[in-house]
């Protein structure tokens, strides 16, 4: 009888242990062979990937080589610096190549009709990896940019409340006075430093962005979410680094200093988030908050207290990672197209003149408004330019989670799809010789070209819920900035993009201002 018990509590223990070993094999071993030979059977082929560490050795020799330096001019070929490994494997295997990211299989998808059906037809049965969902666990953690499956559809449908037209307007007129302020400390530091004008000019920008996510989506001042937004861009550096260790089984779980570090940040930030929360809270309750329950923070807080009979419901966690992905997703993006978009009009000062004449003549010396953007056509075509030859989002990622028929593909469950949008934007094929230089005319003609894939915003269900926000935001703060100043690039900068999430210049971008008679 003793025997009987014992055995049954052996094999209890011992199920449960062969199923982590018996998916640990399959993860690191079985599936990416059998997706290896599904591609190979189909012609496509890659570099030939290293135990564990798949191809990740080369990526970062290759690029230790292409992006350690300086650009020799501001020269806008940037996929063989930024993407050394796509020229090399492009190149030796052809348009469509498979390489590991660790145990991970990706395809490297160029052909716009096909990336487009993917990201339509297959939306409900693709969505983040494994990989991808545990190097931002403790940075957005399940909030919508990470979220998967029916999760995904209900995180959608509450946040995309909040990026209705009506919300536009409103959010319109943070915008403008966030905007307002950034200049007026712009003109306040160029009096007093009698004639100094050079101004790393992204730092502002990425100080503006987050003010205005602030405060047009969680109702807080900039100042009260400072510490945030400096903790945020902590714990995204290092979740970035931990990211990379992730091809050692179970490395997530080992207590190094590193990973009790970044578990120690994740608290502090949830620690502060609570707090704003809960004043949130207090001041909706007396009836003091400036936002009237219309931003995003007061969506979520009442979707909380919601009994729902789909089973999804939305606890403390999401809420606070919601908020993560969205003071993130939110911001930066939006700062960096800002900021080379401010390069690109200081380097190319014959567009930043047409912009400014445009911006006169619609506005007429009014502060923009929602109405003005449709008008602003040539400010457009310089924002899709600069999207298109430094793509805030550098790539789009997506795992297939069943098999699929693509085209003449078949895609194995278990393959990751990656969008170089980068690559794609400087392909000569698809947008002509001049690929690589700076002509907003270009976006002149409509529609583009069939075989020319442009979405910086990505495209199908899961296109950027905050695209009209972004894209009302950047036309404001683009014609109030090219209103008051204009700008020149300093002798200073030093051309050097490079990749920290989303391509940034390393050093920053030196403009010197110089203030217009308004
Ligand atoms: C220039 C600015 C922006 C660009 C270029 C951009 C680009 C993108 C892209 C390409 C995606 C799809 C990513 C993927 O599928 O892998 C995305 C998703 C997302 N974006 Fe943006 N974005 C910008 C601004 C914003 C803003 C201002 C917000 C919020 C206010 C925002 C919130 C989000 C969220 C939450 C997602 C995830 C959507 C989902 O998975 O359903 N983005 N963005």
């Amino acid at each position: 009888m003793t025997m009987v018990v014992l055995l049954t509590i052996l094999l209890a223990l011992l199920i449960p242990l062969l199923k982590v070993v018996y998916q640990t094999i399959s993860y690191y071993y079985l599936t990416p062979r059998r997706i290896k030979r599904i591609m190979a059977k189909q012609g496509v082929y890659g570099p030939k990937p290293r135990p564990l560490l798949g191809n990740l050795k080369d990526i970062a020799s290759l690029l230790s080589k292409t992006a350690s330096h300086d650009m020799s001019s501001i020269n806008h070929d940037i996929v063989g610096r930024l993407m050394p490994q796509y020229v090399v494997w492009s190149k030796q295997f052809g348009k469509r190549f498979i390489y590991w990211n660790g145990c991970e299989p990706r395809l490297c998808l160029t052909e716009g009709d096909l990336i487009k059906e993917f990201l339509t037809k297959y939306n409900s049965v693709s969505g983040r990896s494994w990989q991808q969902e545990q190097g931002s666990k403790h940075f957005v953690g399940g909030g919508l940019l990470m979220a998967n499956g029916q999760n995904w559809y209900h995180q959608r449908q509450i946040v995309a409340k909040a990026f209705t037209g009506d919300k536009l307007k409103v959010n319109a007129g943070y915008v403008v006075e966030c905007t307002k302020q950034t200049i007026q400390k712009l003109e306040k530091e160029i009096e007093e430093s009698s004639g100094q004008n050079e101004f790393e000019i992204g730092e502002y920008l990425a100080r503006l962005t987050a003010d205005i996510i602030s405060r047009a989506e969680f109702g807080w001042s900039h100042e009260k979410g400072k510490r945030i937004f400096d903790l945020l861009n902590l714990l995204q550096r290092r979740a970035a680094q931990a990211t990379r260790n992730l091809y050692l089984p179970g490395s997530r779980f080992f207590p190094s200093k590193y990973n009790k570090g970044l578990k120690a940040l994740k608290l502090e930030v949830e620690r502060l988030l609570v707090e704003i929360i809960q004043s949130h809270k207090d001041t909706a309750e007396i009836g003091r908050g400036n936002s009237q329950g219309n931003d995003l923070l007061s969506m979520l807080l009442n979707e909380m207290q919601k009994i729902r009979d789909d089973g999804f419901s939305l606890n403390l966690n999401l809420l606070l990672d919601e908020c993560k992905t969205f003071f993130f997703a939110g911001h930066e993006t939006t700062a960096i197209l800002l900021t080379w978009t401010i390069m690109l009009l200081a380097s190319n000062p014959d567009w930043q003149d047409k912009v400014r004449e445009e911006v006169a003549g619609v506005c007429k010396g009014d502060t923009p408004s929602i109405d003005h953007l449709p008008k602003l056509t040539l400010l457009g075509m310089v924002i899709n330019e600069s999207m298109r030859l430094y793509p805030p989002a550098l790539f789009i990622p997506r795992m297939a989670f069943q098999d699929m028929e693509l085209g003449d593909l078949h895609i194995p469950k278990g393959l990751s799809i990656w969008i170089p949008n980068v690559a794609i934007n400087h392909n000569k094929e698809i947008w002509g010789e001049d690929a690589n230089e700076f002509n907003p005319g270009r976006f002149a003609t409509r529609p583009l070209n069939e075989n020319r894939y442009f979405a910086p915003f990505s495209s199908g269900p899961r296109t950027c819920v905050g695209q009209a926000f972004a894209t009302m935001e950047a036309k404001i703060i683009l014609s109030m900035l090219v209103s008051r100043f204009r700008f020149t690039i300093s002798k200073n900068y030093r051309h050097a993009p490079v990749i920290v999430i989303t391509v940034k210049p390393k050093y920053g971008v030196q403009v010197c201002l110089e203030p217009l008679n308004s």
